[in-house]
């Protein structure tokens, strides 16, 4: 086409047409939109939150949206086992996971990559012309790193622009929270929007509504229940005040983009936390899960900053069963439809504060051995054998 424009340019010249009678070449076809889709910077809201505070609840339920049709998700999980992407309700090929590391420190330059990778695919016609982007950060990640990556970094900054910021906060752990975890009022300092999740299970959430204003006088805080979580995460361009990440943002811009945080490797701010996960080929049985969530709710606490599980069950080789917990809450068991990918092995991520790896393994064991035994027994028509949690069996 700029063939086409120049040789147009020239003939005309030789003959000495006044420009202004030159015709206006409409740009039509795929020529116009290839440059709009290089010309086009596209918007990215980053959806933060909290440790299980229903980040990818408020996700799935806006991606049902047909706002959200043309959208693709980023999901940062903080380890090796990375479930979310696999509980994210959208196709495979519109969901990007970042693993093996926190978006806010680790791997803020797989940010970098992925996002001008999909740029470059979008160009090129290899994936579909997706015009919005949600980042979901975990539940670790402090917010202003990423916002730095969309506002700062080259290649990123010219194709990308941050939309807006939407921060969930748990009713139930909310305030337990914010007193013990910098991350979390930096989310919701940050944010645009905040909804509130949880508040059908808690009836009275005025004292954390009132530390959220005071956090972020700007924002009101939204409940989950009444959202329109499609609309939530879109922002029209032009309808809000001067978002309170772009000071940040800009003030953070000299600092080189793509590296470690400046917070120390692998979340040094936080070294009481551990992450680790429990993984099992052999599907459970129904006594092995009921153990499971009784210890889980036993063990309800601020150190049980989060566990979720796909497990295989016997009973159900078809769908797995999700579990769910959150400091205080151990959420109802759930369902998925279908496995979700080929890797049907049961997987559980436990994200702790100081309770490492081989303490809750050797539960887990002991819960499997105790199962073992209570059929054993059943079979022989025997009593049922007790779980305690201290370990010993009755
Ligand atoms: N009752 C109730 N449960 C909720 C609500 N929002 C989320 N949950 C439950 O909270 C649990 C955790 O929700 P997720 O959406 O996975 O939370 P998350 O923030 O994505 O979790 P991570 O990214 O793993 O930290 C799930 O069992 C959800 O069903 C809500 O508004 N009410």
């Amino acid at each position: 086409m700029h063939g086409r424009n120049r040789r147009l340019k020239r003939c005309r010249a030789e003959r000495n047409v006044p420009r202004s009678c030159w015709p206006a070449i409409p740009l039509t076809g795929a020529g116009a939109s290839h440059i709009e889709k290089i010309m086009t910077r596209i918007p990215v809201t980053i959806l933060t939150g909290f440790l299980g505070s229903g980040k990818t609840t408020l996700l799935n339920r806006a991606l049902r949206d047909p706002q959200l049709k043309g959208s693709v998700v980023i999901v940062n999980e903080f380890g090796e086992i990375g479930l979310d992407h696999e509980l994210i309700e959208a196709s495979s090929d519109s969901v990007v996971l970042l693993r093996n590391g926190c978006l806010c420190c680790s791997v803020r330059g797989d940010l970098v990559e992925t996002l001008v990778d999909l740029h470059r695919k979008r160009l090129k016609g290899e994936i579909s012309a997706f015009d919005h982007v949600v980042i979901e950060t975990s539940g670790l990640a402090e917010p202003t790193p990423v916002t730095e990556v969309l506002v700062a970094a080259p290649g990123v900054n010219s194709c990308f622009s941050l939309a807006g910021i939407v921060a969930t906060v748990d009713a139930v752990n909310g305030l337990v929270t914010l007193d013990a975890h910098e991350q979390s009022v930096k989310q919701v300092a940050l944010a645009d929007r905040i909804v509130m999740t949880k508040s059908d299970l808690l009836t009275r959430p005025d004292e954390l509504r009132e530390r959220l204003g005071r956090l972020n006088p700007a924002c009101e805080v939204l409940d989950a229940r009444d959202v329109d979580a499609g609309a939530l995460m879109r922002f029209p361009a032009g309808d809000r005040q001067e978002p309170a990440w772009r000071s940040v943002a800009a003030s953070h811009g000299e600092r080189q983009v793509g590296g470690s945080g400046p917070h120390g490797e692998a979340h040094g701010h936080d070294a009481r936390i551990r992450r680790f996960a429990i993984v099992r080929d052999e599907p459970w049985d129904l006594d092995t899960l009921t153990l499971l969530l009784e210890a889980l709710a036993t063990n309800a606490g601020p150190a049980l900053l989060r566990v979720k599980g796909l497990i295989h069950m016997k009973d159900s080789p078809e769908r797995p069963a999700v579990i769910h917990g959150a400091q205080e809450l151990v959420h109802s068991l759930s369902w998925l439809d279908r496995w979700p990918s080929e890797d049907r092995r049961t997987r559980i991520v436990f994200i702790t504060m100081d309770q490492g790896a081989e303490e809750i393994g050797e539960l887990v064991e002991d819960i499997e051995r105790l199962s073992q035994r209570t059929r054993a027994a059943r079979s022989r028509g025997g009593r049922q054998v007790e779980f305690s949690p201290d370990g010993e069996n009755r």
